[in-house]
């Protein structure tokens, strides 16, 4: 019996991670970091594309890696059209509007285009599972202080979503009874208020909530208006401020948080500041959508790359431990969700969510 083989990639805003594996069993698995000065090169995302594919097309040939024993590609997926949770084909339709960004900017929109590139070369089909572009806010959430710019779901829901199947199957509960806040901390910032396992409310990474390491999050909003008309800067230029060279790049130039609490235990105490300020600023975050959902919370999760950073953690558990249990899941679940994905599909246990 031929044993399954699944590639998975998953492209963030500071790296590309890569696994291989057979059934379960993972056979290799990379974190390729990308340099921030090399980020900084490029005007768009979608400039990254050949950067981050030979990246990738080094990493098979370093581990020997047959295509052709490939039996799907699983991508990260990004900001396409607002869908509801699932598998999904990367088709065309998808393809082009990751192309187009019809959804915005972000690195996951890469994933389904590296996928297809390498896919389409090999024959393999190439599958998504909970894009960024997950949607499944409460109409009260989306309301803003302008009719048209309403607020938007755009977040970590791969991790989100497998964090919380990850609670329920540890803590003998049904995800559709659990409430829960999730606060994904990487190179952008998700803080979700989870109702009866779905994301009733979230910051948006890209646009709002804390800082991060590369994003700005919430600004006030008069200021950026001056930003915008001050001549000093182009659309493209104020776009990559906010998403790319904004947070902790902005402030210390770097997108890297080892390299932030190397500096602290230098003494540095502007990085401590700032440091500091990003973790009270996710604490404020994760009482807002304690508050979305009544202070009835089950348990905060902490997720992502940071929630490896014990400075970050104990001012955040300071913050908010008041409110419920806080559950540690560090790094996170992202490239076994997506390999279960690509799993269930092709045991036909699932049927694939086709994207129009
Ligand atoms: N062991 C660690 N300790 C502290 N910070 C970490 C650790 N590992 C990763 N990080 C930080 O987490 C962030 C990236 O998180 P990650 O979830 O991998 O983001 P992304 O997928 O957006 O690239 C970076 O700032 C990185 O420096
Ligand atoms: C747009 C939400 C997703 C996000 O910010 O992901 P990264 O942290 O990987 O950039």
């Amino acid at each position: 019996m031929n044993l399954l083989k699944v590639l998975v990639i998953n492209p963030g805003s500071t790296s590309t991670k890569v696994a291989l594996y057979e059934e379960e069993k993972e056979i290799v698995k990379t974190e390729i970091v990308h340099d921030i000065e090399a980020l900084k090169r490029y005007k768009s995302i979608i400039e990254q594309f050949d950067l981050r594919l030979n990246a990738i097309n080094d990493w098979i040939e370093q581990n020997n890696i047959n295509l052709k024993e490939i039996s799907a590609i699983v991508v990260r997926g990004g900001l396409i059209k607002p869908v509801q949770s699932g598998t999904y084909f990367v088709n065309d339709i998808m393809l082009e509007d990751l192309k187009r960004g019809v959804g915005g900017e972000h690195a996951s929109n890469l994933g389904g285009l590296i996928g297809r590139a390498i896919g389409d070369k090999h024959n393999i089909p190439v599958y998504t599972l909970d894009p960024v572009a997950v949607d499944e806010m409460e109409d009260v959430a989306r309301i803003s202080g302008l009719p048209e710019l309403p607020r938007k779901s755009q977040s970590h829901a791969l991790n989100i979503k497998a964090c919380v199947h990850r609670y329920a199957m540890e803590n003998g509960v049904k995800e559709e009874e659990l409430d829960l806040v999730v606060a994904h901390m990487g190179g952008g910032i998700s803080v979700a208020a989870i109702k009866g396992g779905k994301i009733v409310d979230v910051n948006n990474a890209n646009q709002m909530g804390p800082f991060s390491p590369e994003r700005t999050g919430s600004l006030p909003s008069m200021k950026v208006v001056d930003l915008c008309y001050s001549g000093k800067y182009s659309f493209d230029e104020m776009k990559k401020k906010i998403v790319g060279m904004g947070g902790m790049v902005a402030h210390l130039e770097t997108n890297d948080a080892r390299e932030v609490e190397k500096r602290i235990q230098n003494g540095d105490k502007k990085a401590k500041l700032v440091f500091e300020a990003m973790a009270y600023q996710i604490a404020k975050e994760i009482g807002r959508m304690a508050a979305v959902l009544k202070g009835d919370v089950k348990s905060i999760i902490l997720t992502g790359g940071l929630a490896y950073s014990k400075r970050l953690i104990e001012i955040i558990i300071d913050m908010t431990s008041f409110i419920a249990p806080i559950t540690l899941y560090p790094g996170g679940d992202e490239m076994e969700a997506l390999r279960d994905g690509a799993l269930r599909v092709l045991r036909n246990i699932e049927k694939p969510k086709i994207y129009s």
